[in-house]
């Protein structure tokens, strides 16, 4: 089936198989060797704590995942690493000829996903599988947490437009897949033009002040870049002072402009009180006449200054963010695990001394529960197959529980690969973009905010809560 990608990202994963902890592969050795290599195995991904102290997840990086499944296989400059690292012969022929057969269930990517609940299902063989641990954790974890603070920063923008400006203090080759992660959780485009190109995402960008530098005046450096871009001009009006150089300069600017036929975009503020100066600057464009000329700011934001800003009543059309969107500041990664569930249908379950880390045996599926008006209500696990529980418990609190009999009901999971094959077009960005909008507008407003979001409901079937229990006693 077609990958719908605008142009296939090959040159960031060109060994895609062994893309991956070492571990993963003398594991896989060892159950090739131990006569293992047909037994089957199934795996559940999904996170425990929710990042930046946020209410829910924005799933993002399924469709990189699946585009790297699609072409995963060993080769041979690949094979002949491994056998220095001193992996056996017999091991090597059988990667050689080795294809992905596995099913894989998941949400639509833009989903809005909560601890505990399983979110990727893998199921094939014990190798294969076990293989595929770090690939689908080092995408998944990355994407989705970019997206999260992307669509933080959009909910604190409301309508006001969000701009990734990342990519020059991404970590390294990650801000291509942070870009793109940005658009799916809200960013309206990026200034990452490798990003744009192999995603399909809307690029967009204003100048830098070596341009303004660079001239002998800063009115010149404006007249010239408007003469080049007449119609998409944003000016960078701090380099000298902002309200007595910057925005009087952009002003005659916009006003030659206007002779012209054309209309300056916008001005770009870029350091010291940015609702003082927008407020400022925004008197003296409309004193001008030149009430469309946008504001657009930029310098360290993240979503709780874009909220500040906008409690400030700073008029701010447009905020640029980079390090801390692409950084995912302040949380340096999602905790997301990929742990076994199953293996040749039998459930199977890590204990912790932390009852929150003991897994949830079996194959599994998600289903969301909705309220009257669309919105959701919780989430509930159950066992995927004859599991026809009415009612759904706290995970670790069993007394509290939802009887989910009156509820519409979804299921969250959808098969993306059958038997190795794909089962979905691929979403691009823009689509995912929407569904995770979509989504997001469905999760009620006290999930969402910033401080101390209200803590959704995710239940465990009283099915799979007596497997656990039951395991749990045996295996003591
Ligand atoms: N009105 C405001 N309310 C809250 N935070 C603001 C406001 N204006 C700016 N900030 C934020 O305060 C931080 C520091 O701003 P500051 O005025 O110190 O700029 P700066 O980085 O020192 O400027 P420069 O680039 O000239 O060094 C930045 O993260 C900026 O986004
Ligand atoms: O502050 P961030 O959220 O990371 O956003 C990106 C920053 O990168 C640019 O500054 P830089 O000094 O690198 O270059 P410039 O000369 O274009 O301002 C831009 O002006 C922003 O301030
Ligand atoms: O286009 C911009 O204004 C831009 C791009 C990258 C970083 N900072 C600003």
């Amino acid at each position: 089936m077609s990958i719908v990608h605008s142009r296939k990202q090959s040159s960031l994963l060109e060994h895609p198989a062994i893309y991956t902890d070492f571990y993963e592969l003398t594991m896989a050795q060892g159950y090739f060797l131990a006569g293992r290599k047909d037994e089957r195995a199934c795996f559940d991904y999904f996170f425990r704590d929710l990042p930046f102290d946020g209410g829910y997840v924005v799933f993002a990086g399924l469709s990189d995942l699946i585009a790297v499944l699609d072409d995963f296989r060993f080769h041979e400059d690949e094979l002949d690493y491994l056998s220095e690292q001193g992996f056996r012969e017999e091991f090597l022929r059988y990667l050689r000829d080795f294809r992905l057969n596995i099913d894989v269930m998941a949400p639509r990517e833009g989903e809005v996903v909560f601890p505990y609940s399983p979110i990727l299902r893998v199921e094939g063989s014990i190798i294969e599988t076990q293989l595929l641990e770090t690939l689908i954790l080092n995408i998944l974890n990355f994407e989705s947490l970019i997206a999260t603070k992307a669509s933080r920063m959009k909910y604190a923008a409301g309508e006001r437009k969000v701009i990734d400006f990342g990519l020059r203090r991404a970590q390294g080759y990650g801000g291509i897949q942070a870009s793109k992660a940005a658009i799916i959780g809200g960013a309206d485009a990026t200034s990452n033009t490798y990003s744009s190109f192999v995603h399909g995402t809307p690029a967009s960008g204003t100048m830098a002040h070596s341009w303004i530098q660079s001239f002998e005046d800063e009115l010149t450096s404006f007249r010239k870049y408007a003469e080049f871009y007449p119609d998409s001009c944003i000016l960078l009006v701090d380099t000298y002072s902002t309200l007595e150089s910057g925005v009087p300069n952009a002003i005659t600017v916009a006003k030659e402009m206007e002779e012209k036929g054309h209309r300056l975009k916008g001005i770009r503020l870029d350091s010291g009180d940015l609702a003082y100066f927008a407020r400022k600057a925004r008197k003296q464009l409309d004193d001008a006449g030149l009430e469309y000329v946008k504001i657009a700011a930029s310098n360290q934001l993240d979503e709780r200054l874009i909220k500040s800003l906008i409690s400030q009543h700073a008029p701010i059309d447009l905020f640029g963010v980079g390090t801390r969107l692409v950084t995912g500041y302040e949380t340096p990664a999602l905790d997301g695990v990929y742990k076994l569930a199953a293996i040749n249908d039998e459930p199977k379950l890590k204990i912790s001394e932390n009852v929150e880390k003991t897994t949830l045996p079996g194959r599994k599926k998600v289903v969301r529960y909705r309220e009257n008006n669309g919105r959701f209500h919780g989430d509930g696990i159950f066992l995927a197959d004859n599991d026809d529980s009415t009612i759904i418990r706290h995970p670790f609190y069993p007394a509290k529980y939802t009887d989910i009999t009156s509820f519409e009901a979804e299921s969250l999971l959808h098969p993306v690969m059958k038997n190795g094959d794909l089962q979905v077009d691929l979403p691009s960005p823009s689509k995912s973009a929407r569904y995770a909008r979509e989504r997001l507008e469905k999760l009620n407003p006290e999930h969402k905010r910033f401080e101390n979001p209200h803590i959704y409901k995710v239940g465990l079937s009283e099915k799979l809560l007596h497997l656990r229990n039951r395991l749990t006693e045996k295996m003591k």
